[in-house]
């Protein structure tokens, strides 16, 4: 099997399920400028990976801009569990007062979600903030009946993040809620930011480096946008986590939790210090990943070889 010098493939088990992910794999690299994390979705094609391959050559070979701020305040991130789950998931998100609930995933009724977000509740207390997730299951007429029955279950919802997949719904759901509304999927090529806002579809932009380019990339939409933002993972290792640090420590304003802290969600990382939570909040720094947990996550040889192939058709053509 060919091997790129300094490439390496890698697949870790996820402690629990989601957004149907068992086993997250990627490509970590090394340029000039550090390591890199290229893990776009199985699924997605060519096109969609492109960016995420430019998120990946900008912390490979150029780096990030100067921070403004030490410290990235994270939320805690919940899966679709069972509610005696919840308190165990929490556990492993020191310090974490702002909690984000995946809810409406398939085949599962609103009254497990309710049961969740009551358990997420009663584990924050009244002071916790708590945002869900439904990664755009909803439909419009079903956001507009669920929300507030949501929001009372919560004791109270910081946003609902994309409740439905288009534009044009989260702004009649926006318009007939009360609860604020988040715009994760509806960002995701150049041209969404402007539609989002020109629709008035999100009182808050999540941004996600990989996706969308890079972190330079992020901070002009969220310049162009002007609405706050919330710097997300794509359920990366540390070497992907440490670019979404980057752009949330680089943002002029960050007035919300950011959900970086995912590390925990996997079952291994690459790196000795992980990029997880203490005290609620990431450091800002850069960790380098370890020869002999590379080596403990290293993909199979298919695995490996589609990765291979996945890259060899993005390299040269950006
Ligand atoms: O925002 C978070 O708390 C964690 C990141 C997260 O939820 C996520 C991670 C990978 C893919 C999709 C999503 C999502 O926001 O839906
Ligand atoms: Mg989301």
């Amino acid at each position: 099997m060919r091997k790129l010098a300094g490439m390496r493939v890698y697949a870790i088990p996820m402690r629990a399920r989601f957004r149907d992910i068992d086993v997250r794999e990627g490509v970590l690299l090394r340029g000039s400028a550090g390591w890199a994390e290229f893990s776009p979705f199985r699924e997605y094609d060519d096109a969609e990976a492109r960016a995420w391959w430019s998120a990946a050559q900008e912390a490979a070979e150029i780096g990030w801009p100067a921070p403004i701020r030490d410290r990235i305040p994270v939320n805690a991130t919940i899966p679709a569990v069972p509610p005696e789950r919840v308190g165990g998931i929490l556990s492993r998100f020191s310090g974490c007062t702002t909690a984000k609930v995946k809810i409406a995933a398939p085949g599962h009724p609103p009254a497990e979600d309710l049961d969740r977000l009551a358990a997420v509740r009663a584990a924050l207390g009244p002071e916790g903030k708590i945002r869900i997730d439904a990664n755009g299951s909803w439909e419009a007429d079903t956001a507009i009946r669920l929300l507030p029955e949501y929001d009372r279950a919560a004791g109270g919802l910081e946003y609902a993040e994309q409740p439905c997949a288009s534009v044009e719904e989260l702004a009649s759901v926006r318009r007939r809620v009360s609860v604020p509304i988040a715009a994760d999927e509806s960002i995701r090529r150049a041209e969404d930011p402007a539609r989002v806002a020109r629709h008035e579809a999100a009182d808050i932009v999540v941004l996600k480096v990989q996706p969308m380019g890079g972190v330079r990339a992020c901070l002009r939409i969220a310049e162009e946008i002007g609405r706050p933002v919330v710097v997300s993972s794509a359920l990366e290792t540390s070497i992907g986590i440490a670019a979404g640090v980057a752009l949330a420590a680089a943002l002029p304003r960050l007035e919300h939790a950011c959900g970086l802290a995912t590390v925990g969600l996997l079952e291994r990382d690459v790196v000795a210090d992980p990029l997880v939570a203490h005290d609620g909040a990431l450091p800002v720094r850069r960790p380098e990943p370890q020869v002999e947990l590379l080596a403990a996550v290293e993909a199979d040889d298919a695995t490996s070889a589609w990765w291979h192939r996945r890259v060899d058709r993005l390299r040269g053509r950006g």
